[in-house]
């Protein structure tokens, strides 16, 4: 079933993995149609090449090209890159086209202002998920977008997972859990499979057993109304095997490293809008 998004023409400005994930997952969705989605990058054709012949996206270097029939206009290239992208599609942009940025640390504001012209800029913080349908995904409104510039946004990420709509001072902090969360759980599943030879265990069961394990976990803790701290409890005997194990990340202080752990993150954004997103004093309206 295509759904509302099927009038809409997204134009990908930077064809890495956050642009990959989001299209991916619109197309297997079924919410967009690989023709209504163009991808342009700023140098590397093989990687469209690949793109195109993975999801039958429309491909082009030609940047007039990309922006021509595009009425939303996603922004997914790396922060320290955004000047000179922007710089370089700006002259083929309108205040009709709907921008979309996934940028984490760049303001709303620097995006119009690089623009130079009154386009609605919703910033947008998703995660990889979206290619499978599962982000967790939050939007901020900047200063002139319309009810139906959020509709579209909502719609567009509604199809690959859960949005919400937050306040822009607040995706810094959501940039830390959701954005850069799914990077933490890998890095620690992947600790829990390297495990699996310690144990002498099969490697693919092993690591069948452990991805379920972690389901059944997001299962209970999302249906069974019960805090982390209460299941953690029930699990837990007496001199059992829990009790051990805990004790050895309670010695090692495991939940204050990984709250510093977001809280970097978090403070991360925030110097990213300092070193990259200052819009200058005399061009604030
Ligand atoms: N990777 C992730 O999990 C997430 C990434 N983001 C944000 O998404 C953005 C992209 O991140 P990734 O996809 O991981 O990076 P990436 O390095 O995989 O992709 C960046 C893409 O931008 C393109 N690009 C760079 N300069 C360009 C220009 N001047 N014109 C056109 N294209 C240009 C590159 O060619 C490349 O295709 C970043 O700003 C990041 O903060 C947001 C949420 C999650
Ligand atoms: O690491 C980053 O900066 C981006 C933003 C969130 C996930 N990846």
């Amino acid at each position: 079933m295509i759904l509302v998004t099927q009038n809409y023409k997204l134009a990908f400005i930077g064809a890495g993995s956050m642009a990959e994930a989001i299209f991916s997952g619109l197309i297997q969705q079924n919410k967009m149609s690989p023709e209504n989605i163009i991808v342009t990058n700023r140098q590397n054709e093989e990687r469209l090449l690949e793109l195109k012949e993975k999801y039958g996206v429309q491909i082009s270097s030609n940047h007039e090209h990309v922006l021509a029939e595009a009425n939303v206009v996603i922004l997914a290239m790396k922060p320290a890159g955004v000047q000179k992208a922007i710089e370089s599609i700006r002259s083929y942009t309108s205040e009709n086209q709907l921008f979309i940025s996934v940028l984490a640390g760049i303001t709303t504001d620097y995006i119009s202002y690089l623009l130079g012209h009154n386009a609605p800029v919703i910033r947008v913080m998703p995660n990889t998920s979206a290619a499978v349908g599962s982000s967790a995904t939050v939007f901020a409104p900047g200063k002139s977008v319309k009810d139906e510039h959020l509709t579209i946004t909502e719609s567009l990420f509604q199809a690959v997972g859960m949005v919400r709509q937050v306040k822009e001072e607040d995706v810094d902090s959501v940039t830390a859990i959701a954005g850069s969360g799914p990077a933490y759980m890998y890095y620690i599943v992947e600790a829990m499979f390297d495990s699996l030879d310690e144990l002498h265990l099969d490697r693919q069961l092993g690591e069948a057993l452990i991805l379920q394990m972690i389901q059944g976990s997001v299962d209970l803790m999302k249906n069974s109304g019960h805090t982390p701290r209460e299941l953690y409890q029930k699990v837990k005997s007496p001199g059992g095997t829990t009790e051990a194990g805990l004790k050895v990340l309670e010695d090692n202080q495991i939940q204050e490293t990984m709250r510093n752990c977001i809280n970097r993150a978090a403070q991360r954004s925030k110097e990213i809008t300092k070193e990259m997103s200052t819009v200058p004093a005399n061009t604030i309206k």
